[in-house]
């Protein structure tokens, strides 16, 4: 709920101030303005985010992890999993995107079979995807209720195998483009819309010291599900520990120390291990429904999905991908963000015209689209 006070202060309505009080209420459950019809958020959880390669999940197949959260979420609320209409899980670099890893989470869960459930892939986006998918099936009332999920594990799966391509790859340069490294397209970024080393620098402070507070007042303790897993050092010798921390929060971040860090994708570059996106291993859960249906069954209403939006942008920058769809979700909605022209980082209205116009099929590396929901 804080969280969704805190997104809301940053939106400022359309037309009238009465808008923002309509998302507070919303946001709050409140039946004011509301249908039968909205598609609801009942509860979510997730685990800790832990370091790939060297933290707590490190030895844990992302089964277990999902196992986890889906059945966390339904004990919360009592619910039995016989009453979820489908399941629906985000996942990227697992085999086939993780289609058998998650009915085997679905089994370990003691879901039934007569329970289906399905994976999708979006890249960075997936989990939101999943969550969108669900929401669908609720609107169309081809479900009542669903759970959408994600995992991944980056510990198990590595980025670096772009497949089976094409080699007319060569001729096209936009198809070229989604093969970039990731780490490249955001020098990319820097480069184009001219953020800064200190930028990107001071961002990731403001980024760890925000987490670490949060962790330290103990903000995330109710979403995370602890998970108990075996580790297994050098050794190889085994050990139980219960991962319910995120990991990827250094609180001693420092401005002074993120600038002594070298670039890590480019010798000239200015992206870092410590102003870039971490590698991790984790998964988390939501329960979804529509309002009648939860109502029906005495379950709570956390907040209310109004709109969503996907827009597809240039491969070689996939990261502006959020700074694109947020604005085209909350024009959906009829809202602005305060201070909002409607144009990411500055670019030419004609730059937009072009990545609205792209394709939103996502491919190895590079991700192409950006996807909010509201
Ligand atoms: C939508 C999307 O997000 S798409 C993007 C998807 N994700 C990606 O592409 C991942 C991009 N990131 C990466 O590939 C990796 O994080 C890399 C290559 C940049 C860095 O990987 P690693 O070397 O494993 O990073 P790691 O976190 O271990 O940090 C390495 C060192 O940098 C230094 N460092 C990292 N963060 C900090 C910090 N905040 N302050 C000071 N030093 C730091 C430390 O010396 C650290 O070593 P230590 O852990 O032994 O103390």
């Amino acid at each position: 709920m804080n969280r969704l006070r805190i997104i809301s202060g940053h939106l400022c309505p359309a037309g009238s101030s009465e808008l923002r009080r309509d998302l507070r209420s919303s946001a709050c459950g409140s039946t004011a303005g509301c249908s039968g019809e909205d598609v609801v958020v009942v509860h979510g959880r997730r685990t800790a985010i832990g370091r790939a390669k060297r933290g707590g999940f490190k030895d844990t197949t992302p089964d277990e992890l999902l196992s986890a959260v889906m059945t966390a979420v339904l004990t919360d609320v009592g619910l039995p999993p016989d009453k979820l209409g489908d399941v629906c899980v985000g996942n990227v670099l697992q085999p086939g995107a993780g289609a058998l890893m998650a009915r085997v989470a679905h089994f370990l869960s003691g879901f039934p079979e007569t329970v289906p459930v399905y994976t999708v892939n979006r890249q960075c986006s997936s989990g939101l995807q999943a969550l969108l998918n669900i929401a669908g099936a609720i609107r169309s009332r081809t479900i009542d209720l669903g759970l959408a999920c994600g995992v991944e594990s980056m510990t198990l799966r590595s980025m670096n195998n772009p497949g089976d391509l094409s080699s007319r790859l060569s001729d096209h340069q936009k198809a070229r483009d989604c093969i970039i490294p990731m780490g490249l397209t955001s020098e990319n970024v820097a480069e184009r819309f001219g953020i800064s080393r200190e930028q990107q620098d001071s961002f990731s402070l403001s980024s760890h010291q925000k987490a670490a507070r949060a962790q330290n007042s103990g903000r995330f303790d109710s979403e995370i599900v602890p998970v108990s897993v075996t580790l297994v050092d050098d050794e190889g010798r085994e050990r139980q520990v219960t991962v319910s921390k995120d990991e990827g929060i250094r609180t001693g971040t420092t401005l002074a120390g993120l600038s002594k860090l070298r670039p890590a994708f480019k010798p000239d570059g200015s992206t870092t291990a410590g102003n870039s996106s971490q590698v991790s291993d984790g998964a988390a859960a939501v329960l979804l429904g529509r309002r009648s249906a939860v109502e029906a069954l005495g379950l709570p209403v956390l907040g209310v999905l109004r709109a969503s939006a996907v827009v597809g942008v240039p491969p070689d920058m996939m990261g502006i991908g959020p700074a694109v769809a947020i604005p085209a979700a909350l024009q959906q909605a009829g809202r602005v963000l305060c201070g909002e022209t409607g144009n990411p980082a500055g670019e030419s209205e004609s730059q937009r015209g072009r990545h609205r116009s792209g394709s939103s099929s996502g491919m190895h590396r590079s991700p192409t689209g950006g996807h909010a929901a509201e």
